[in-house]
């Protein structure tokens, strides 16, 4: 796990913090004898001896402590960056599927849970620390009265037993915290991508913050509540077991055992330096349960940081010179894991796409259009059927199939950098032309194959995503509504000029669209309904006659 390969990574700093920690639990051991020696004995020597050597052990007990708490300091810093990194990476590797349907969860993972993993594995070599100072005083406690640390031992042994305890009971607590927290984010998302509509509507930002936020920032609270009064509790208690056992440590030695009473003051001074370790293991829990909250929670969203990271993908062979000549979709339905009704969006369906086909798929909202694409593109996978490149099934080599797709989705996301297919940047005078020829010259500037601004109306937006890819130039085009937003002129030249140029450089163009007018242009217009296709009309010449295709008879009917 994570924690393992963090730290063979760190291995010098790590060893440097154990044998730092180690000589300061030694030092503390050191002093701790040397105010028992003086408390039972006396200053015997010079005064001014007793005072420097006293000194000396407090000065080895600071340098130690601190050199090991600015290493761990260092590690810190070092292990939530590699956290972050890590969690990026899996991020990225992660299935668009798994993200589309638990968004806020996974979002709320880079933030929350990276801040209660890092100090779980932070404290970590504090608790090795603490164990050994507890070793080495229960060893100096042995040599001074066996049957005294025999009464501690117990104690002790309840304070643990009833920790442990507490913390099965409150790990379902932590949970039920993590999941709440996420409810809050998700609302708080409402917050800032709702903002325009909570502007306008009063009632609406109301039902907002007091039906939605407002209760589930309270279930966090009153989960926040019990967890941490249970832990308060828990150090209290431990904190009582350990005076109690003071307590009964100097009666029992006086009554019972007669024992000198310069034995039971050295044994005392001993059990109240013990004290502060047993304190620090107990209030540990804490963080090794929010910690560990976190830790299953990323598990549950798939964003598990066991085993390695794979190395980043490097585009390496986007599908250029790839020969593939036709994709299909093999009796291919699916389903949306969020739908609670597990209904069909899609399918089942069987359609093929040939290499350098103009393709529309039209129909009403609602019936599948996207979906089509996203299984076409190998961004879900079939629940029914297979998607077949050539004749073959894609099986392993999704990544690659991916790669011959560069389009614009329904609800696109633009990057500020334009990057070729191999993931360079675009020379600036290259960018500026396809500016131009977007209508976006001056609005837009180019510095290193960065935009100056994304800031646009939904139109001009769109037009940069269009630029996008222009820029990586793959095999597929795909248009999800693209032409929507634009204005009469832009959408006749996307049409008319656009979408046969690409065809006539060889590329396929699959557009979704609702513009009818223009449905003559294309080779073939497959439209669905209901999520099936219920007719895939081929041109059969320049004009717009078209052969059409019955699906539900699965051959040509021309
Ligand atoms: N993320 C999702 N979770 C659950 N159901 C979804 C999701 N996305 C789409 N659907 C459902 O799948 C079905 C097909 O949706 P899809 O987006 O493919 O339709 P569309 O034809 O592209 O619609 P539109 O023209 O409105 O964009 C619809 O019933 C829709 O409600």
């Amino acid at each position: 796990m994570i924690l393992k390969r963090f730290i063979l990574r760190h291995r010098a700093l790590v060893l440097g913090a154990v044998a730092l920690s180690a000589a300061s639990a030694l030092s503390t051991m050191a002093l701790l004898s040397y105010i028992n020696e003086l408390a039972a004995n006396g200053v015997h020597a010079g005064r001014a001896t007793s005072l420097l050597e006293g000194a000396g052990w407090l000065v080895a007990v600071l340098a130690t402590g601190a050199m090991s708490q600015f290493i761990l300091a260092r590690l810190g810093g070092d292990l939530v960056a590699q956290l972050r990194i890590d969690l990026s990476r899996r991020f990225i590797d992660l299935e668009y599927e798994k993200l589309a349907n638990e968004k806020h969860a996974i979002f709320g993972s880079l933030i929350e849970d990276v801040a209660s993993i890092a100090p779980l594995v932070l404290v970590a070599p504090l608790l090795a620390y603490n164990g050994l100072l507890v070793v080495l005083y229960a060893s100096y406690l042995a040599s001074v009265s066996p049957p005294l640390l025999g009464i501690l031992a117990a104690f002790l042994c309840v304070t643990v037993v009833a920790s442990l305890v507490l913390e099965r009971f409150l790990r379902r607590r932590f949970d039920a915290l993590r999941e709440a927290n996420e409810k809050v984010f998700e609302y708080f998302r409402y917050l800032s991508e709702g903002k325009k509509e909570l502007a306008l509507n009063a009632a609406r930002a109301r039902h907002v913050a007091d039906e939605l936020i407002r209760p589930a920032i309270h279930r966090s609270r009153r989960l926040m509540i019990q967890v941490h009064t249970g832990l308060g509790f828990n150090e209290a208690w431990s904190s009582a077991v350990i005076y109690a056992s003071v307590f009964v440590i100097v009666y029992v030695g006086y009554a019972s055992l007669a024992l000198p009473q310069a034995t039971i003051m050295r044994f005392v001074i001993g059990a109240l330096f013990l004290s502060g370790p047993v304190a620090f293991i107990v209030s540990a829990a804490r963080q090794v349960g929010v910690g560990t909250a976190s830790l299953r929670h990323l598990q549950r969203v798939g964003l598990d940081l066991g085993g390695e990271v794979d190395p980043p993908a490097h585009g390496a062979d986007p599908g250029i010179g790839d020969e593939w000549r036709s994709i299909a979709l093999r009796g291919v339905s699916y389903a949306y894991a969020g739908d609670e009704d597990g209904r069909i969006a899609l399918g089942p369906v069987d359609m093929e796409i040939r290499r350098g086909e103009l393709l529309f798929i039209v129909g009403g909202n609602g019936s599948g259009k996207s979906t089509l694409l996203l299984l076409l593109a190998s961004l879900l996978t079939p629940r029914t059927g297979e998607l077949v490149v050539d004749g073959v099934p894609l099986e392993l080599d999704r990544q690659r199939h991916r790669e011959r797709f560069t389009g614009v989705f329904g609800d696109f996301f633009l990057f500020p950098h334009v990057l070729d297919v191999a993931g360079h940047p675009l020379p600036d005078e290259r960018i500026r032309a396809l500016l131009v020829s977007l209508g976006l010259g001056s609005q837009v500037q180019v510095t290193q194959g960065e935009l100056s601004k994304l800031t646009l109306s939904t139109g001009q937006r769109k037009r940069l995503a269009l630029l996008q890819c222009y820029a990586e130039d793959r095999d597929i085009f795909f248009f999800d509504e693209w032409a929507a937003d634009q204005d009469a002129h832009f959408r006749d030249y996307f049409y008319r000029m656009l979408l046969p140029e690409l065809k006539a450089r060889g590329k396929t163009v699959v557009a979704i669209t609702h513009d009818d007018r223009y449905f003559s242009l294309a080779d073939r217009v497959v439209k669905l309904e209901a999520g099936r296709i219920v007719s895939d009309t081929r041109r059969r010449d320049g004009g717009a006659a078209y052969a059409a295709r019955d699906p539900a008879a699965g051959h040509r009917v021309s």
